[in-house]
């Protein structure tokens, strides 16, 4: 059955989105679809419809004639299609795919929004005080990309949310210039609505001076109606505040636009969050640039919005998430970030010293809707569109016998096969309208850029149950299904589901952005940020020829390198190289594990790997990674102002380090527990320099992701800074760690300094300090009293201060150490100083129980913790192997043995039948005894060569 005809649609229905939609509506009514989809099909050419409701303002250009005007500018071409044409096209993708596409195209600037720039920049008024030159850079540079984001989100909400979502007045809290307000001001424009409140918080005069300029400029005059005294549509009213004052407006509206990662601290950031929450909106959106600073800044806030979700106050994730679980990628190195394409008015060109016609705008972003989470099962609704229409279409005129051939792209014919998939959607249209903006909540969204092959698309998606996962479509799966999926875009939601088997992605997404950009001290609004932020972002497809789908849903990709050096890694996750890994990696549909075991041979593919029975491993083979990028102080950061425990184990030689690589330990410690637990001394102070670098070595060829640290033994730094420098250097230079743990107090933050400034990480290691365990009588828990307490948190602060990146705390009291941890900035890393602590780390040994007591025979410390009993295990593999060899039952022959062919055999026998004849006829001419066993004293005495070369 086809969709119900359009008479079947209930009145109530079409005006589901009221006045508006009507109004947007127009004359699209052409679409030869279900009409009951007409609300979703609205948005279809959302891009094209943008520009001319922009250009409807009075005396507004479009901004590409504007353009066309400057230097060698060249509008994009686009396709040739007239309008009249558009509106004859039905829409070939299915109503579903058409809500969940979040793509709007090239956003173009409101003309008054331009004017009001150019005048700021050229007009004769403008003003160009020094003070103000950061505010204005910002909004010439900065706030129309800003925009471009806002207006896409806000599109997205319109699509996703019921009519009537954003009535009320509007509170931008905005780190630009009010992105928030101009993005707000012109959809409702777009929908007819005036007599709008705004407030506009920022921080600075100078900022909020200018957003006011903007706005009262004449110039920014808005349409049609009567204007009030500010020139502004109807009773349009602005507010400019430091902060939110909601008391003056009635029902507020709240957004923050790219403020949240402009605040210094994790906990201004945590109180901003509360005021949102405080201003009783029922939507949150929150915006920000799409680098470490601002991911952090909203997976944080995510985390936090969500734990102060109560049953009474439920509050849940509209966007972009399709779940209001822990983030899958909070932890990982990536991002969850998006990208939007803005046409550049002249003035950003020339701020940017660029003649690019259209930039891309990378951003993460937020959107809390309060209310407990909407729950709708996906059903089979709106998922045909034309392309879908025209398959049942020919399925029918198969059956009638009519031509099986159906004309393809590029003007060839192929056998048409018409899936029962296509023609069971058909069957199950309800003549109830579809609760499809019910189902987006619970649609999967892509989190990169979809891979359109031949064929197939591959899909990396983030999913309702908190996975990432892969998904596929192939031609095979449906007409309709393969259309919307190679129309499917990086940030839409997608409505179908595929065919073959998920695979959960827990390596790092195939992003087309920089693999890696360290905003860290770029200062704000100067000019490498700003083009930091701006640029680097291409939309569009990651087209590869080198991945081949099998029948069975198997990808291979084979990489071009093979090697793992950190920099061949981020090489590799750039968009030109084509491969997220520099590992071949085999993603099989059936398995979910993608972790390979300690000493597999990875990096060969498994149906290649030529013995089942390889046991030993080269040294020089490439470890067996996880295939996870170098872990560097910045995620360090990261994940500790996440509250995801680091994790760091000691390591002491290849196989140790090769542990903490396969399970994905955070950091490595070369220890000096080394002289104790792997060369066999009573104390840490016993071990040198030189045998640290020579352990370093070891680590460093088996640890290749972790961060790994290594101690400044006893005796290496004490006497003097230089000393100190040198044998740091060396540590690094040889040993090839990434940084350095020195025990100490006071005395040795000028070393931490000046390490410092030579930009080596340093981690002071306060609280027990094993190389003072003689003179503090022993292993004892430090900082039990108030004074010594109070001690180790003043010395903590100066260690912090003096320069240090990251702090260990061994044995003190638990409640202190999470003190310190709340009240610095760094992360601390605690051994026996409770889980407080930004990580934990334990000495290999002690978690493998390789060692059943404690050190030298001695009870365990408290917080050891043995998770295994590898003492035990080697304890029992070594006494069977003596007792086998003992009995003779090891090695077996046959199983364990080397054979000859009886022919070789023979020979051998033959060769030394005819040596023996030849040397005894030699040992009796040299004197050696018939059997020719000993060389006789007297002639290696006489200093003689034998036959055997002695
Ligand atoms: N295998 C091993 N594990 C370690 O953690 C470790 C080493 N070796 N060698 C170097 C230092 C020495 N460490 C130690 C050793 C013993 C205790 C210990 O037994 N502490 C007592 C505290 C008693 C008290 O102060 O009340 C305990 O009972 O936990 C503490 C730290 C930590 N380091
Ligand atoms: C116990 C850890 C923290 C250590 O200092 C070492 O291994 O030397």
């Amino acid at each position: 059955m086809l969709p119900r005809p359009a008479r079947l649609v209930r009145q109530s229905h079409l005006s589901c989105r009221g006045l508006a939609s009507a109004v947007r509506l127009g004359t699209r009514t052409t679409v030869q679809v279900d009409e009951s989809y007409l609300p979703f099909l609205h948005h279809v050419d959302a891009t094209r419809r943008l520009a001319p409701l922009q250009s409807a303002l009075p005396e507004a250009q479009l901004v590409t004639d504007n353009l066309s005007l400057e230097d060698g500018f060249q509008p994009l071409a686009g396709p040739q299609i007239s309008e009249e044409e558009l509106e004859r096209r039905p829409e070939r993708r299915s109503p579903a795919a058409v809500l969940g596409s979040k793509r709007i195209g090239s956003v173009i600037l409101p003309q008054a929004l331009i004017d009001g720039v150019q005048r700021e920049i050229y007009g004769e008024k403008s003003e160009l005080l020094p003070s103000s030159e950061t505010a204005l850079a910002k909004v010439a540079a900065i706030l129309p990309g800003q925009y471009a984001v806002v207006r896409n989100i806000l599109n997205e909400l319109d699509k996703r949310l019921e009519s009537g979502w954003m009535d009320g007045p509007v509170i931008d809290v905005s780190g630009g210039s009010g992105a928030g307000i101009w993005a707000t001001m012109d959809y409702r424009d777009q929908l007819g609505l005036k007599d709008m409140e705004y407030q506009l918080v920022h921080a600075s005069k100078h900022g909020r001076d200018l957003a006011k300029r903007l706005v009262n400029n004449p110039n920014t005059m808005r349409t049609s109606n009567e204007t009030s005294e500010s020139g502004l549509p109807g009773n349009t009213k602005f507010l400019f505040t430091m902060k939110p004052s909601p008391e003056l407006l009635s029902k507020v509206f709240v957004m923050s636009t790219f403020h949240l990662s402009t605040l210094p601290t994790v906990s201004s950031r945590k109180v901003h969050i509360r005021q949102l929450l405080s201003l009783s909106s029922s939507y949150i959106i929150l915006v920000d640039r799409a680098n470490p600073a601002g991911w952090e800044a909203i997976s944080s806030a995510r985390t936090q919005l969500l734990s102060l979700s109560t049953p009474e106050n439920p509050l849940h994730v509209i966007a972009p998430c399709p779940h209001d679980g822990p983030c899958p990628l909070v932890g990982l190195r990536d991002i969850c970030g998006f990208s939007q394409r803005l046409q550049r008015p002249s003035f950003v060109r020339k701020t940017k010293h660029s003649k690019r016609g259209d930039e891309d705008v990378g951003y993460t972003y937020l959107v809390i809707g309060r209310g407990p989470r909407p729950v709708s099962v996906n059903s089979n609704e709106g998922r045909i569109g034309g392309v879908g229409l025209e398959a049942a279409q020919k399925e029918r005129d198969k059956k009638a016998g009519k031509s099986e051939l159906h004309r393809v792209e590029g003007g060839e014919y192929e056998m048409v096969s018409l899936l029962p998939h296509d023609l069971a959607l058909d069957t199950t249209q309800s003549p109830e309208i579809p609760d499809l903006r019910g189902e987006a909540y619970r649609w999967p969204r892509l989190v990169a850029a979809p891979m359109k092959r031949s064929g197939h698309v591959i899909m990396d998606v983030c999913c309702t149950d908190e996975k990432i996962k892969r998904i596929i479509f192939a031609k095979s799966h449906s007409k309709q299904v393969y259309h919307d999926a190679r129309k499917a875009t990086w940030g839409d939601i997608f409505p179908h589901e595929p065919k073959s088997k998920s695979v959960e992605r827990t390596r790092g997404l195939r992003r087309l952005m920089p693999a890696e950009v360290d905003f860290d001290g770029v200062p704000m609004g100067s000019e490498a940020e700003m083009s930091l932020a701006m640029e680097g972002w291409p939309v569009g497809e990651l087209v590869e020829g080198d991945g081949e789908l099998d029948e069975d849903g198997i990808i291979t990709y084979q990489s071009p390198s093979p090697t793992l050096s950190s920099s061949s890694l981020s090489q590799s996750e750039r968009p030109s190289s084509g491969s997220s890994s520099s590992e071949p990696a085999t993603f099989s549909s059936g398995s979910s594990s993608l972790a390979s075991s300690l000493f597999s041979s990875n990096g060969q593919r498994r149906e290649f790997s030529s013995s089942s029975r390889r046991s030993s491993v080269h040294p020089t083979d490439p470890p067996p990674g996880s295939g996870r990028r170098k872990v560097t102080i910045s995620h360090l950061r990261h994940l500790a102002s996440q509250s995801i425990p680091i994790t760091c184990l000691t390591a002491y030689d290849y196989p140790t380090s090769l542990i903490s690589e396969t399970c994905g330990v955070d950091m490595v410690l070369v220890g000096d527990s080394l002289s104790q637990v792997c060369l066999g001394h009573s104390t840490t102070t016993q071990i040198t320099l030189e045998e640290m670098i020579h352990h370093c070595k070891a680590v460093t060829r088996g640890a290749k992701t972790p961060f790994i640290f290594a101690d400044l033994p006893f005796g290496s730094f004490e006497s003097d800074i230089t000393t100190g420098i040198k044998s740091s250097i060396r540590l690094i230079k040889e040993g090839l760690i990434d940084g350095i743990k020195i025990e100490g107090g006071e005395e040795i933050i000028p070393l931490i300094k000046q390490l410092n400034k030579f930009g080596i990480p340093t981690i002071p290691h306060l609280g027990l300090q094993p190389q003072r365990a003689i003179s503090l009588s022993g292993y004892l828990v430090q900082g039990r009293d108030s004074l010594k307490a109070f001690d180790i948190y003043e010395l903590s602060k100066k260690m912090e201060l003096a320069g240090c990146t990251m702090i260990l705390l061994e044995a003190i009291p638990h409640k202190l150490a999470s003190k310190i941890t709340n009240d610095l900035n760094i992360p601390t890393i605690g051994i026996g100083a409770g889980n407080g602590t930004s990580g934990q780390v334990l000495v290999i040994s002690d978690v493998l129980g390789m060692y059943e007591e404690g050190l030298g025979g001695k009870q365990k410390a408290k917080f050891v913790r043995h998770f295994g009993e590898v003492g035990k295990e080697m304890r029992k593999a070594v006494e069977g192997y003596v007792k086998e060899v003992k009995s003779g039952g090891f090695p077996k022959q046959g199983e364990e043995t080397y054979s000859m062919k009886k022919e070789e055999w023979l020979g051998f026998e033959k060769l030394i039948e005819g040596s023996a004849s030849f040397s005894s006829s030699i040992s009796k001419r040299e004197g050696r005894g018939e059997e020719g066993g000993e060389i006789s004293r007297e002639m290696v005495k006489e200093g003689e060569s034998t036959e055997d070369g002695q």
